[in-house]
């Protein structure tokens, strides 16, 4: 079992229901930081990256940073490049010294990176190879990726309300294997003399046993019921994938597991979604049905995630992408990055109450009807990414005790 999954009872791998450029804090949460001089403390590094990236990552340091001094936990925050920003600046995607700094720290929170300005970079070049550099430099196989309809958001939801409500799914991704590490790749020519590019998908039997087992333990925590996605109708590794699933189900008698092949499974997730509870699926696949969940949500906004390993600090980071279109206009929803703070509290540091303290918030946040546009509807009130940060600092705030809010 990972033990940057040990860190905290493992029930609350149950997660369910459940200031871009810095909105000012005010001079009581100023105060409450104070407090926390004689504080647990811990070292956060932030990679806030491109795009929407920075924009979300401030709001979310400063949510954490108060959900966090409310219960007496002292975070120091170091910001580190990472990305295209950290291309332009050093040349690489990956400078050693942001990895350094973040296998230094006891968490790591991310924003997104990328963006059309390096989308033509070599390979090595690409923001999107320093954000599987990161991931493969911590170890951090096992992603999380919670996709729960909130009450609140049953009417931003793309499917029909008797379909979303009452979605709660958790999707258990393989992090750092699979076709985005698999070698060979590359470009080449066939005997026709054309160009080809090719990629390989492959796992190791041990990849797969610790991925499936982190799954069938989140599942006991949730509702006892495991899916395993893949395509063993065709492809070798997807075969591996499936026998050593269905070994392991021997020591997990009490969970109900199943299979799925991936396209059904992607039919499956916008005909009745809440016929899932657990998924434990590869890397790609577990990429691309995690962001078609994601809308059954109401919006890619809205959904975080933790990867943790073995050991070190885990990574946190929203689950969509530096959402160039938008980025700068303050039109960005943080409460993906503000949910995976309250992830790295919960599963980064054992920090119980102060996790509950922001998904609390988020919820009441919600309840008082604050909108980014993504998520919108008529009758609530349409924010950008700085005033829904503010309004979520609000309720932190305002919150008596985390007792009173379970
Ligand atoms: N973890 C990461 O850093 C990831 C980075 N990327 C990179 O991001 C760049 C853009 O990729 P896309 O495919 O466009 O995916 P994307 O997730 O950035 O955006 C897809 C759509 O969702 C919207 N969106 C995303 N996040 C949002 C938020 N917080 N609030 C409101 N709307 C939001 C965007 O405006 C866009 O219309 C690419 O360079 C890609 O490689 C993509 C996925 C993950
Ligand atoms: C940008 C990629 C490296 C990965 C991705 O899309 C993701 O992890 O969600
Ligand atoms: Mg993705």
């Amino acid at each position: 079992m990972a033990a940057a999954l040990q860190a905290t009872p493992l029930k609350t791998l149950a997660f369910s229901r459940r200031r871009a450029g810095g909105a000012a804090l005010r001079p009581r949460q100023m105060a409450a930081l104070r407090c926390s001089a004689s504080a647990r403390s811990y070292n956060i590094t932030l990679l806030p990256g491109d795009g929407i990236g920075p924009e979300v990552v401030a709001v979310a340091k400063d949510v954490l940073s108060l959900a966090g001094a409310l219960e007496g936990v002292e975070l120091r925050f170091q910001e580190k490049l990472m990305g295209g920003s950290a291309l332009d600046a050093t040349g690489v995607p990956l400078p050693d010294e942001t990895l350094a700094a973040a296998r230094d720290s006891d968490a790591v929170l991310l924003g997104a990176i990328g963006g059309y300005k390096w989308d033509n970079n070599e390979k090595h070049l690409k923001p999107e190879t320093g954000l599987l550099q990161l991931r493969a430099g911590l170890r951090v196989f096992a992603n999380l990726r919670p996709a729960a309809v909130l009450l609140q958001l049953v009417d931003a939801s793309t499917l029909k309300k008797e379909v979303a409500e009452g979605v709660d799914i958790m999707v258990v991704r393989e992090l750092t294997g699979g076709i985005y590490f698999g070698k060979p790749r590359g470009f080449g020519t066939n005997d026709n003399g054309e160009e080809t590019g090719f990629n390989t998908e492959v796992y190791a039997a041990s990849e797969i046993d610790r991925i499936a087992r982190v799954a069938f333990e989140v599942a006991r925590k949730r509702r006892g019921k495991l899916c395993s996605v893949d395509k063993a109708n065709v492809l070798e590794a997807s075969m591996l994938w499936r026998r050593r699933v269905t070994a392991l189900a021997s020591e997990f008698a009490d969970i109900e597991l199943s299979h799925m092949y991936v396209d059904n499974a992607a039919m499956q997730l916008v005909r009745n979604p809440k016929q899932f509870d657990t998924i434990v699926t590869n890397n790609i696949f577990g990429d691309i049905l995690s962001d078609e969940a994601s809308m059954i949500t109401g919006s890619i906004g809205m959904l975080p995630s933790a990867s943790v390993g073995e050991s070190g600090p885990g990574l946190f980071e929203p689950i969509h992408g530096s959402a160039p279109d938008i980025a700068g206009q303050d039109k960005a929803n943080p409460l993906a990055t503000i949910l995976s703070a309250a992830m790295l509290l919960r599963y980064g540091l054992g920090e119980e109450n102060a996790a509950k303290r922001i998904e609390a918030a988020v919820t009441e946040t919600l309840n008082q009807g604050f909108r980014t546009g993504d998520i919108y509807s008529p009758g609530t009130t349409l924010v950008g990414c700085k005033r829904m940060g503010e309004e979520v600092l609000k309720t932190v705030e305002s919150q008596k005790a985390v007792a009173a809010i379970n």
